[in-house]
């Protein structure tokens, strides 16, 4: 059975239909995998250069995209995620020349042992194959996505948000011209055109797929959950918390408090949700709230005893991952009642603890079950590039293959290579 109808005419569409688009994928990956580092490289600096030189095309696409966005109703959350600037393309570009220096993963020796019968025996990293990535409506992911799945060898099947059809369309053209120019297909880099949802469920079942990554909300993953049929890596939603520990300090903590709330608010590693513990709680909470201009705060009972004009948190709030402006507070006797907090609403992301105390710190990253734990520091690190892995094709909120941000590594597997001598098993 043909797979559903796509628009050949969308950059790096190139099919009828997703079936065609799968096989291009497939040959494309084939060659991929033998690709020296030289030449994916040259792929990941030449793409760099090219959203340089062609900013202005890029940052029109986006215009219309973001216009269309505001006609239709979004929100400033939503206006954030999809708007480019120069400096976010400049990001890019500076996120696709650190994926080229990183190592190549392909052919790294994990282990490798010699048997008393004399086979030798390494496991040695492979790519996946062809992986396919359905994410929110931040363009950049298009670029940092393939970056990543091609220098690990991968084919990249994408499917952007509808509402960033016209930028991610822009870059998927600079990207396979940046392919043609260093020697590789250009089909490393393919898309399924954005608009519909049908697709997209199509697309979780396309058998060709090695790998999947949906990025988003929960639609998306109730979606996955209920059609894929292909192996998915869940990049899901962040409910991120900061717990304030009585042994913190408070400046320290403010700040931490303010950059994990405020400096992105509209991405998922972003905090949602403040706990301090009871000891401290006079002292900071009137600080924080102080810190957090323009963010509303709901607290619980015990938080609004200390700042009155705080509004009441619902179980919803606690439950919810804002994305904007608004920050859930509550006030915990211990260290016991913020992880039991956490174990009942995180969604497995990100979670700090701020403390000068080394055993809060070290039981709360022991107990923890979160993608990315956090000592005296904000939730804001827990990217790709700020943890040195160069670009994040997503952060995994599931536990296998990979958790937390996913580099190259995570876009490979294993296999075993043995080598004998006309051994034969008795
Ligand atoms: N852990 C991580 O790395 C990441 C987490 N996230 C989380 O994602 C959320 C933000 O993403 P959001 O803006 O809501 O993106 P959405 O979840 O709305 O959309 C993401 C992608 O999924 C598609 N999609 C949405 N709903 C469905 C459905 N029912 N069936 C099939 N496809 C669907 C969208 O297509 P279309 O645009 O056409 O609707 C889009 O391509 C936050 O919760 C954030 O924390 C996001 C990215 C990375
Ligand atoms: N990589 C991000 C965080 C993860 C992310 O992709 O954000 P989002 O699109 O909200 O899920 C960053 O800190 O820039």
């Amino acid at each position: 059975m043909r797979a559903r109808r796509v628009g050949a005419e969308y950059p790096g569409a190139m099919a009828e239909d997703l079936d065609e688009l799968g096989e291009r994928a497939v040959t494309a990956a084939r060659a991929l995998a033998r690709a020296r580092r030289a030449a994916k490289d040259a792929f990941l600096t030449g793409a760099a250069a090219l959203l340089e030189e062609r900013r202005e095309e890029v940052l029109a696409a986006n215009a219309q995209d973001v216009a269309a966005a505001e006609t239709a109703g979004a929100d400033a959350t939503a206006l954030d995620r999809l708007r480019l600037t120069p400096a976010r393309v400049a990001q890019m570009a500076e996120g696709l020349r650190a994926v080229a220096a990183q190592a190549d993963p392909v052919g790294e020796v994990v282990a490798g042992w010699v048997l008393p019968n004399g086979l030798r025996v390494s496991q040695v990293r492979v790519p996946l194959g062809v992986v396919g990535v359905v994410y929110e409506n931040r363009p950049n992911v298009t670029a940092d996505a393939a970056a990543l799945a091609v220098k690990a060898g991968n084919a990249v099947v994408l499917r952007g948000s509808s509402a960033a059809a016209r930028s991610n369309g822009q870059i998927v053209e600079l990207l396979r011209l940046a392919a043609a120019k260093a020697g590789l297909p250009e089909d490393a880099v393919l898309a399924v055109p954005p608009g519909d949802h049908e697709t997209v469920r199509a697309f979780l079942q396309l058998p060709v797929l090695d790998c999947l990554v949906p990025r988003g909300g929960r639609q998306l993953l109730a979606a996955v959950r209920q059609y894929a049929t292909v192996p998915t890596i869940i990049d899901g939603e962040g409910n991120c918390h900061v717990y304030v520990d009585r042994a913190a300090d408070l400046a320290m903590a403010e700040a931490i408090v303010v950059n994990a709330k405020t400096q992105r608010p509209s991405v998922c590693n972003a905090a949602e949700t403040l706990l301090v513990h009871a000891e401290v709680a006079e002292t900071f909470l009137p600080r924080v709230a102080a810190a957090l201009q323009g963010v509303e705060l709901v607290g619980d009972e015990r938080v609004r005893r200390i700042l009155p004009g705080v509004g009441p948190a619902s179980e919803e709030d606690f439950a919810q991952e804002f994305l904007g402006p608004k920050l859930a507070v509550g006030v915990v006797d211990d260290l016991e009642q913020a992880m039991a907090h956490i174990a009942r609403y995180s969604t497995g992301h990100s979670e700090a603890i701020v403390t000068e105390d080394l055993r809060a710190a070290e039981r709360f990253l022991a107990e923890v079950d979160a993608a990315a734990v956090l000592v005296n520091a904000s939730t804001r690190f827990v990217d790709g590039g700020e943890l040195g892995l160069g670009a994040e094709i997503g952060i995994s909120t599931q536990k296998l293959h990979v958790r937390g941000p996913m580099g190259l590594r995570a876009l490979t597997s294993v296999k075993y290579q043995i080598r004998g001598e006309g051994q034969v098993r008795s």
